[in-house]
């Protein structure tokens, strides 16, 4: 919550103004309420109640007081509406994608800042059309159903690269799942290699991800609460948050020009693959060789296509990192603390896995994409990682582009949007009783008299895939779903083949863990912690030897990948 102190210095200035805008919206909605909301203090409104953390559950608890899943709150002016079911969420921004699809403007972070350009928050505009263009025509799923991901020949050979970094270093599991994935979505985006863990892309693309997530938490910084602040002199007690935009400015431009000069000289290099950056450029060379591509305006127009292709994989690398390891980082978590759950996932790993020989023993393999069918447990426990723990658990804010009318209630043009996925995802009448806890199961049906694991679990058809809604609704949901996705089963798939782990504690029967063991801000992800990892047999001690000859033969090995990222 907003600190009373900081409210209070600044209430002489906004006093005058926030009256002035709450009149105007009491006008404007002379006829209709707004969404039921807690009751606030004059001027301020619900300021001093909005959440910084554990935003999900507190929310849903309005909800239940209120009795209501479509809820308001008035913070400084702002005015937040707040969706607490799928129902709301799919008539708004699905069935009414024109009116919801727009992004809040952050003052401090895209105006002071500089971040304005990342697609993820360009306003519904032609430039966010031409972004998500780019981006989908590159990473639609491939056509073949099994493979989840047409890149998923990269993302097997970063978890291959993670399972033999694992051995080798079992205690830092931590930053080695965001070394992977930062350096696979590096790959994807640029296709430049990376050095070893302290890879100055990762480390700058962490910790701008870090203080984005921290500064765009609604309610979580007060210019954007109250914009005329942004006029404020920098050097006015009360504006530091001026001076750290000034001090942070460098950032988009280092974000977005480094990783792309980097690779527009390295293209053509043996190191260097196929990424979204060659294919959009090859792209355009081919439209400026056709016939009537020497006018003016096509040399302007070109300058903007550039700058899309630009920006949108400066966005690849900033919006997959982050995301996808904190899921990495949570599904092990959970794994970790649940042993039950881990035995029968590596049960049914084993039995697909394990191939016998003609003469006697076993070889073991690592699974693949295409056995993800035969394998449903531990699709189950995937999804109930994205369920249990969402990682975003407020999704990104939306805002409204027009007024509407839902319900009966008054939503007025321009209230920031947030859509308490935790509160979906939590939803007993879909999911199951006991939804804080961890349990695969809810998603399965179980045939009770076998134990032949190939014919006793079987995913149930009615229940929503939590990925339905942790990733979003409607124009703006997340495109790169399907790569996070399968990046998570195939981590998941690949280290409970090779390796036994576990957490100090056995935390089955503890029923909420979040609050105690999480970062629950913004984003949701475990805070770093002890794990034992063992390699779980001698095939398994074998396979892992394999696959680091394999990979240094293709000169894949740690550190001799970056050896010219001269970043
Ligand atoms: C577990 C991992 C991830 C989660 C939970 C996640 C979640 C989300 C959510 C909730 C949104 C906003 C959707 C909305 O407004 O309805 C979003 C947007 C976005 N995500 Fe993801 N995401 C993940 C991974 C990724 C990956 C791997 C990529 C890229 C390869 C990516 C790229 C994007 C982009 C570009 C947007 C902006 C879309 C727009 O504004 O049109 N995300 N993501």
């Amino acid at each position: 919550m907003l600190k009373s102190g900081h409210v209070s210095a600044l209430l002489l200035l906004l006093a005058p103004s926030s009256f002035l805008y709450l009149f105007y919206l009491s006008q404007r909605q002379r006829r209709r309420p707004l969404p039921p909301s807690l009751k606030g203090w004059p001027l301020i409104g619900n300021a001093l109640d909005i959440p910084l953390q554990n935003a999900g559950p507190i929310y849903a608890t309005w909800a239940k007081k209120l009795g209501s899943n479509i809820l308001s709150a008035n913070a400084l002016g702002t005015n937040l509406i707040i969706v607490n079911s799928v129902e709301i969420a799919e008539d708004l921004l699905e069935k009414r994608a024109v009116k919801y699809s727009d992004r809040p403007v952050s003052t401090l972070v895209n105006e002071l800042m500089g971040w304005d350009w990342l697609f993820v928050f360009l306003p519904y505009s032609e430039p966010w059309k031409e972004c998500r263009r780019l981006f989908v025509q590159h990473f639609r799923p491939g056509d073949d159903p099994s493979r989840l991901n047409a890149n998923a020949s990269q993302t097997t050979e970063f978890v291959n690269r993670f399972l033999v970094d694992l051995r080798r270093t079992p205690e830092e599991f931590y930053g080695l799942a965001k070394h992977m994935v930062g350096s696979l979505a590096i790959s994807l985006a640029y296709g430049i290699p990376t050095r070893g863990r302290d890879d100055p892309l990762i480390q700058f693309v962490d910790s701008v991800a870090r203080m984005l997530t921290r500064l765009l938490t609604p309610g979580g910084n007060v210019v954007d609460l109250f914009p005329l602040l942004k006029y404020l002199p920098s050097w006015l007690p009360g504006a530091g948050f001026k001076r750290y935009a000034e001090s942070v400015r460098y950032m988009p431009d280092k974000y977005r020009s480094e990783p792309y000069d980097q690779a527009v000289k390295s293209f053509g290099n043996s190191n260097v693959r196929p990424s979204f950056l060659s294919a959009a450029l090859a792209a355009l060379e081919r439209e400026d060789s056709q016939p009537n591509s020497t006018a003016e305006s096509t040399r302007s127009d070109r300058a903007q296509r550039l700058k899309y292709i630009k920006d949108t994989a400066a966005t690849v690398y900033g919006t997959a990192t982050d995301t996808t390891a904190s899921s990495i980082q949570t599904l092990i978590f959970a794994l970790a603390t649940h042993p039950h759950v881990r035995e029968v996932v590596q049960a049914e790993l084993d039995a697909v896995v394990f191939e016998k020989m003609p003469g006697a023993g076993h070889t073991l393999r690592l699974p693949t994409f295409e056995d993800r069918e035969k394998l449903p447990y531990l699709m189950a426990t995937v999804m109930e990682s994205l369920r249990w723990a969402p990682i975003a658990p407020i999704g990104v804010p939306r805002q409204t582009a027009q007024d509407d009318v839902y319900d009966g209630y008054f939503i007025p043009r321009g209230s920031v949007v947030i859509v308490n996925a935790w509160s979906m995802l939590h939803d007993e009448a879909e999911y199951g009783p006991d939804t804080k806890v961890f349990n695969p199961e809810r998603f399965l049906r179980i045939e009770k008299n076998t134990d032949n694991l190939e014919d006793k679990y079987e995913l149930k058809s009615t229940i929503r895939h939590p990925g339905k809604i942790l990733f979003g609704f409607g124009r703006r949901t997340c495109p790169g779903a399907h790569i996070a996705q399968s990046t998570l089963w195939l981590t998941a798939a690949s280290l409970l083949t090779l390796f036994d782990f576990e957490h100090s504690e056995n935390l089955e029967s503890v029923t909420d863990l979040i609050g105690e063991k999480f970062d629950a801000g913004f984003m949701c992800f475990p805070h770093p912690f002890k794990c034992n990892f063992r390699v779980r047999s001698p095939e398994a001690a074998a396979l892992l030897a394999d696959l680091e000859l394999a990979l240094q033969s293709e000169g894949v090995e740690e550190g001799s990948m970056g050896s010219d990222a001269n970043l």
